[in-house]
């Protein structure tokens, strides 16, 4: 397929036209699609359906610092001036990306590809909704044809139809050996500190996360990856963000940050876990024993309060009810929460003011951040951040960048974290952080070693 055309890497500018074509095509490969493209490559896949994969950049806006979510808005609405596309409404150009944990995120290893913040328009994209899907090409610039672009989608649909339907599976790359940080002791101390703060009186929650350094066998094979996260955790999101030609964070997050249709706003409380049991009967003990336990129930409350404390100046917001959400290996309590806005928003608005949830960050967010700053000794970069795309209208989606990896060479740098509160136990909180690993490490893991150690 077509390699990125770089001429057309640079950020909006006044006078570019966004030009796009689109036709319908049949019998494609997801899978097969991704390998055949080079970086920079983009993949998001909702419950509900949505699917994209991208590549090339026809054009990206990135931004850093407290200003960012202006700096993205003002820059995309630059991107969307002067648009000339054909094809239906959800082939509409997406800006796909999202933002590290925190603003003033450095670029260093291993995000040293990650900005701050970015999102880009793919210059090749196919987009399924439904039983259709779509191939669309894209370029940006001021000399811009919608000929030179049909003529591209010409080329495009051809290599699309060569390439097989079902490329052989290479498996996971295997494991060599592992790193944590921090260890199990520090992780102890780390938490006795949070109880300690929490008990003085000044935080309610934090979410401490933990890190796994992974070193591979072999290259990880990430549209194989994504592909297997396909069937193992179908309920799942699925993304992958790979701006340049090393690393890529990508991973199957359950948590939805939030949809915005409209003035329709869709988001929810996913906090507190327990292990998937071995019988159903097991299972559901674990479940009604989430729904039971104070602390759980504590933990969660704070989310839903907090969620409904950022939307209700916007608007009419409701709590659903409560339920479990089950994945393949770990049970969380769920509260779905909307909300209709009474004016227009942009979606970034409302990620703004969202990220981070006490789901991953805590209460309150600055004290909580100062904590987490103060404890964890890497850096969580785009971990936990906010994932998803936006339009021209400010509709859009973002997942929560949780079981996550940023993978690059024969490294894999893993994350997971949990909740801490007034009553937690840090033997228990070590314990519920590892099957948060489970989603990514299995994809690493080979076969044979992974039947050894489940
Ligand atoms: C922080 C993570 O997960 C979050 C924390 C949870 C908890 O503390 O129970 C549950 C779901 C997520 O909101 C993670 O997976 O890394």
């Amino acid at each position: 397929m077509e390699p990125a055309q770089r001429e057309e890497r640079a950020g909006p500018r006044e006078g570019a036209v966004l030009v796009g074509r689109t036709r319908e095509v049949t019998d494609v490969s997801y899978r097969a699609f991704l390998a055949s493209q080079p970086a920079p490559r983009v993949h998001w896949a909702a419950p509900d359906g949505l699917e994209i994969v991208g590549s090339g950049s026809a054009v990206t806006v990135t931004a850093h610092g407290p200003d960012r979510f202006d700096s993205l808005r003002e820059a995309a609405s630059t991107v969307f001036t002067d648009v000339d596309r054909t094809g239906p409404p959800e082939t509409r150009p997406r800006l796909l990306g999202g933002l590290a944990f925190n603003e003033h995120h450095e670029s260093e290893p291993p995000w040293e590809d990650f900005p701050a913040a970015a999102f880009t328009l793919p210059q090749t994209q196919l987009t399924t909704a439904g039983d259709t899907t779509w191939l669309t090409v894209r370029a940006y610039g001021e000399d811009v044809t919608a000929d030179q672009v049909e003529q591209r989608l010409d080329a495009a649909a051809e290599s699309l139809s060569t390439l097989p339907m079902m490329r052989p599976s290479g498996g996971p790359p295997g494991v060599v050996e592992t790193r944590t940080t921090p260890s199990k002791a520090e992780w102890t101390e780390q938490v006795e500190r949070a109880i300690d703060r929490i008990e003085a009186g000044n935080l309610r929650k934090v979410v401490l996360a933990t890190a796994l350094e992974v070193d591979l066998a072999g290259e990880l094979d990430v549209p194989d990856a994504l592909e297997r996260l396909r069937r193992t955790y179908p309920n799942c999101y699925r993304f992958l963000v790979q701006p340049g030609t090393e690393a890529a964070f990508f991973g199957p997050p359950p948590e939805r940050l939030v949809k915005l249709t409209g003035q329709r706003v869709e988001t929810e409380a996913l906090a507190g876990s327990v292990p998937r049991g071995e019988t159903p009967e097991e299972d559901a003990d674990l479940a009604a024993s989430m729904l039971d336990s104070e602390k759980l129930q504590h933990e969660q409350r704070l989310v839903v309060d907090a969620i409904m404390d950022q939307l209700s100046p916007l608007g009419d917001v409701q709590e659903g009810e409560q339920g479990v959400r089950k994945l393949t290996n770990i049970q969380h309590l769920q509260t779905p929460i909307t909300a209709t806005l009474s004016a227009d928003e942009h979606v970034l608005s409302l990620v703004e003011a969202l990220h981070p949830t006490p789901a991953v960050g805590g209460l309150p967010p600055d004290k909580a951040w100062q904590v987490i700053r103060e404890t964890e000794t890497f850096d969580r970069g785009w971990y936990a951040g906010p994932i998803g795309w936006f339009d021209a209208d400010g509709d859009g989606e973002f997942a929560v960048g949780i079981r996550s990896s940023v993978a690059g060479g024969e490294t894999a740098t893993l994350f997971a974290g949990c909740g801490i509160v007034a009553d937690s136990d840090p033997d228990e909180e070590w314990e519920e952080v590892q099957p948060k690993y489970r989603p990514i490490l299995d994809e690493l893991t080979s076969d044979d070693a992974a039947t050894d150690g489940r």
